[in-house]
């Protein structure tokens, strides 16, 4: 469904009885991207999934930066007449479902952030990543999605998605090739890992229980998430083996019984 909030439309899905568990998708994803997890979930959730700024049906809505996006989940929560509810972040959406938590902590009841990052620490880092984001931003409006995807999904990063079955490497094509120039574009200069306040110092203020998921063949955010781990209060970090960034494609059977297993009832 469509829905409008401070002068923005979002694309949300709201299905299912049960605990609520909003579901935040990661850059070129979708609503559809825990679709390889959420039919293996034990446990009845009341699954909530929203397209961020920039992506599938939301669309380009213009450039909308970390704070103001999590400004807008709280006024679709408050529309939903949810006041409290776990997150599940992917990446992007680990970055933006940690934000939320930081800024608005009570509306989060459990944390699951899967190869996250609380932003980058310094003011130097941060320059650069926009400095390098903007360059990206430019090679999409330039080159157009295909190219860019092609760009992205030879990312050493994404390298062990070679494993991956065709099947689900071709459907996270189509995912990424859904998306828009435009609108990616914008998520990278509105909601890219630079341009998002660091959390780093902050991480020990947030009270409620943290899950944080990395695979194994990701050293980069495994060692984020180690570091991060540190920091919070009540953090529990989970290294996935047989999976790289995308442990949900990579290793769902695992990925969907730890998310099981930390939400409660
Ligand atoms: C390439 C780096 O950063 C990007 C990697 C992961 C994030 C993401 O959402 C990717 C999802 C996917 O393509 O499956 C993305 C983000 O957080 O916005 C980062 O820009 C890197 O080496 O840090």
């Amino acid at each position: 469904m469509r829905m409008k909030v401070n002068g923005r439309e979002y694309w949300v899905e709201d299905e299912g009885e049960g605990q609520a568990l909003l579901l935040l998708h990661g850059f070129t994803g979708r609503t559809s991207t825990f679709d390889s997890i959420t039919s293996r979930f034990e446990k009845p959730f009341r699954l909530l999934k929203v397209d961020l700024p920039g992506h599938g049906r939301t669309g380009s809505i213009g450039i909308v930066t970390m704070e103001r996006f999590c400004r807008d989940l709280k006024a679709i929560l408050d529309q939903l007449g949810l006041e409290k509810v776990s997150l599940l972040g992917y990446s992007l959406g680990g970055r933006t479902a940690l934000s939320f938590a930081m800024l608005y902590p009570e509306y989060v009841d459990r944390l699951i952030l899967e190869s996250a990052s609380p932003g980058l620490p310094t003011t130097e880092e941060q320059l650069a990543r926009q400095a390098k984001d903007k360059g990206l931003s430019e090679k999409l409006m330039e080159e157009g999605v295909e190219s860019f995807v092609d760009f992205w999904e030879s990312l050493p990063l994404f390298d062990s998605h070679q494993s991956l079955p065709d099947d689900v490497e071709k459907a996270l094509r189509e995912e990424r090739l859904s998306q828009t120039a435009n609108g990616l574009s914008e998520s990278l200069l509105g909601m890219g890992t630079g341009h998002q306040p660091s959390w780093w110092d902050q991480l020990s203020s947030l009270k409620c229980p943290v899950l944080l998921v990395t695979g194994e063949e990701d050293e980069k955010f495994r060692n984020i998430n180690r570091d991060m781990a540190e920091r919070f209060t009540r953090a529990t970090h989970r290294v996935v083996e047989n999976a790289g960034h995308t442990v949900h494609l990579e290793n769902p059977g695992i990925f969907a019984k730890i998310v099981d297993g930390f939400m409660i009832k």
